[in-house]
């Protein structure tokens, strides 16, 4: 496999110390490659690499048009290289090829939306108050962007920072996580063929405790942009106070999906197993808590459990795979302590609740498909993100104690409401604290259209044309036609 290095002021370069780390393929603990494990001092290279080329001016006072173009380049290179993509992203992750391809589309048409929106915003003109003058409001970039990227899916996440930043005009330093870097590091190499000027993107791997803490921190940094878990969001939001850096958080969710007796029951059944299980349920928006009308609770539940028993775990690879491994051994070893604890909490397991015994499955990180029933919001299981294949299932009589239930919770990134009252649903998302609502639908995002969380799940958006707006800063220009004395002093 010809995996190349970090991407540092143009040059493909090892690690400082020369120190590698081991990628590992979850469904068999085979390592797949071995990259450079970079630290504090890579990271310092790439920010000062930023800073000079931010500094010149020249990638942002490069026409937005010209922009667009190199990022629409990119888009191309991806679609033309999808399918080598796809198969590294799913050695890497252990999602299925299937899942990967998917996202391959997914990543593609985020470059192409934010090629598109390149040139769209020549600013506006204010009204101003002041006669004889002009008042104009125009967006420019921040300047430096750190962007710190997870691992379930890692150069989706890597897209929704890349393309945005440079459509704007913006340099940056991206650290994906050092568990999955391999897609990232073939996205920087398209870059490169793409056109993207020396400096203006460099890619430095390491673990978040040096290269992203180095990033959070730095004052050369003007933007830090993280999608990850919430106690790492806290530590950079303190970090990044250094500066008092923009700061863009997407991060985690426990995500209520609520279902009325009066929704189709076998759509709403068959999309509550894919709100929850894609990629072994290591999803942020991952619809996690099913809140369930009393009246069909029983009959929805044991529809749920029959369908989880089918279920095909195995190699991402073959084709009648429906759910690969976890990503880790230190991930499976947190799902299996959580479900444990939802045992001594009082929860009724209905099915799953440990590692498979096929033997084929046993040098994988794999865990089965589990459901927990009577289960309540004070319980851990309900409230904490455990990031892995397991539902909670709670009850609810009326809408109003639905709506409740689902807004019990410190996170507010999304949610779902199935029924066939359209009046119901409006009236019942209207009250959702959630970034992103979905009225007889689970898990669909676009570029299109803004991502981000209420509460604690985040702070700011990506994606949409919000997307732009987090890596551009506003600017009045105010222009007095008819300077005269004001004689005050
Ligand atoms: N809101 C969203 O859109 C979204 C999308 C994907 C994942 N997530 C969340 O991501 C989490 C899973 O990902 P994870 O386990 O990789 O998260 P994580 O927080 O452990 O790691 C994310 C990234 O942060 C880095 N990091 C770790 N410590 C750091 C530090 N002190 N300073 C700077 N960087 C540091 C890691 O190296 C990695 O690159 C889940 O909570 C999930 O909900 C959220
Ligand atoms: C944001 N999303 C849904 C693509 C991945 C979350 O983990």
């Amino acid at each position: 496999m010809s995996i190349k290095q970090q991407y540092i002021d143009g040059k493909w370069v090892g690690a400082n110390s020369g120190n590698t780390r081991d990628i590992i393929n979850p469904f068999n603990q085979e390592v797949i490659a071995t990259v450079p494990e970079g630290d504090q001092t890579d990271a310092k290279a790439a920010i000062a690499a930023a800073r000079a080329a931010f500094d010149s001016g020249e990638w942002s006072s490069t026409p937005a048009t010209e922009r667009g173009h190199i990022v629409r380049k990119i888009a191309e290179l991806i679609e033309r290289d999808k399918e080598e993509l796809a198969r590294l992203e799913s050695l890497d992750t252990g999602k299925t090829v299937e899942e990967s391809r998917g996202d391959m589309d997914d990543i593609a048409g985020v470059f192409r939306h934010y090629s598109e929106l390149a040139d769209k915003d020549g600013g506006e003109l204010i009204d101003s108050p002041v006669p004889n003058s002009i008042s104009k409001v125009v967006r420019e970039p921040v300047g430096v962007c750190g962007q710190i990227t997870p691992w379930n899916y890692p150069l989706l996440q890597a897209s929704w920072k890349l393309a945005p930043a440079l459509a704007t005009g913006n340099t940056l330093i991206m650290k994906p996580s050092e568990i999955t870097p391999l897609t990232t590091i073939k996205v920087f190499e398209l870059m490169e063929e793409a056109g993207v000027p020396v400096g203006v993107a460099n890619l430095v791997l390491g673990a978040g405790h040096t290269v992203g803490a180095e990033l959070s921190s730095n004052i050369d940094v003007d933007l830090i942009s993280f999608t990850g878990g919430i106690v790492t969001g806290k530590k950079i939001m303190q970090a990044a106070s250094v500066n008092v850096k923009k700061l863009a958080l997407e991060l985690g969710g426990k995500n209520p999906n609520i279902i009325f007796a009066d929704a189709d029951f076998e759509t709403a059944v068959d999309q509550a197993l894919n709100g929850v299980f894609f990629h072994a349920g290591q999803i942020c928006s991952a619809g996690t808590r099913l809140i369930v009308e009393e009246s069909i609770h029983d009959k929805f539940v044991n529809s749920l459990v029959e369908r989880v028993k089918k279920f095909k775990l195995g190699n991402g690879f073959d084709e009648d795979t429906q759910m690969g491994p976890l990503i880790s051994a230190e991930h499976l070893a947190k799902v299996e302590k959580y479900v444990e604890m939802g045992i001594e909490e009082g929860a009724t397991l209905a099915v799953g609740g440990s590692r498979p015994e096929d033997p084929e499955l046993q040098n994988g990180f794999f865990y089965l498909p589990t459901i927990f029933t009577d289960c309540t919001t004070d319980m851990n299981i309900v409230q904490d993100e455990a990031f892995g294949p397991v539902i909670t299932v709670e009850k609810f009589r009326t809408e109003e104690e639905a709506v409740k239930l689902a807004n019990d919770s410190i996170y507010g990134l999304a949610g779902g409401v199935w029924t066939s009252d359209i009046v119901k649903a409006e009236r019942c998302v209207a009250k959702m604290r959630m970034g992103t609502v979905w009225i007889n639908e689970f898990n669909l995002y676009f570029p299109h259209a803004p991502w981000g969380g209420f509460k604690q799940s985040g702070i700011g958006r990506e994606l949409g044309k919000q997307g732009i707006e987090e890596y551009t800063e506003t600017k009045h220009i105010m222009h007095n036609l008819k300077p005269e004395p004001i004689n005050w002093f």
